[in-house]
């Protein structure tokens, strides 16, 4: 993978319980190697698939684990170096955003990316030697536009939102 400050990757889930029992199609394919990601319109068979090209491409048959080798873990091991990183999960509702970042602790290779992220800076700290770290963590949540700190002792407290004026001088 190029090693461009900003990647994106795509990860299709399989079909649920619901879309499976409304007889949905599946319209998408994967061509992993390629980073590449092809939609069928059903309605127009005879057409090509739309074809999306990205960093990375995983589909239904990926683990969370190998997503994580490929496009975490060079992030983490950046931060754990003194890198700014971030990795988000952007998607419509139920597409897969906690699935893939939260995940699951069995099978062991759904854990998610945040979990191991945290492994993956503790086994750093662990590791260094010479060096002191500061670990900080806080977990938002923001829904509806309101903000909600998820580790306060109140974690239904709506936060204020408001601006800072910088010190004079
Ligand atoms: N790769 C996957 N393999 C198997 N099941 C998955 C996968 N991704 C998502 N799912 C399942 O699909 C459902 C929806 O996933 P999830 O809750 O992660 O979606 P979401 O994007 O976080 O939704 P919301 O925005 O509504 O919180 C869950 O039951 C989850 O277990």
């Amino acid at each position: 993978m190029a090693s461009e400050s900003v990647k994106v990757v795509v990860r299709c889930r399989p079909m649920n319980q619901r879309e499976r029992e409304l007889n949905c199609r599946l319209v998408v394919t994967v061509d992993s190697a390629r980073g590449q990601c092809f939609i069928q319109n059903p309605g127009a068979a005879d057409q090509p698939p739309k074809q999306f090209t990205f960093d990375g491409a995983y589909y239904m048959d990926h683990f969370t684990e190998q997503i994580y080798n490929e496009i975490a873990y060079p992030l983490v091991e950046g931060v754990t170096e003194g890198y700014n990183g971030t990795i988000f999960a952007y998607g419509q509702t139920g597409s897969g955003k906690s699935f893939t970042m939260q995940g699951l602790p069995d099978p062991a290779c759904q854990r998610g990316i945040i979990p191991r992220a945290f492994e993956h800076v503790f086994e750093s700290v662990q590791c260094a030697e010479n060096t002191k770290f500061l670990v900080r963590a806080s977990y938002l949540e923001i829904y509806n536009e309101d903000v909600r700190d998820l580790l306060g002792t109140d974690a239904k407290q709506k936060l204020e939102v408001g601006w800072v004026r910088p010190w004079p001088g």
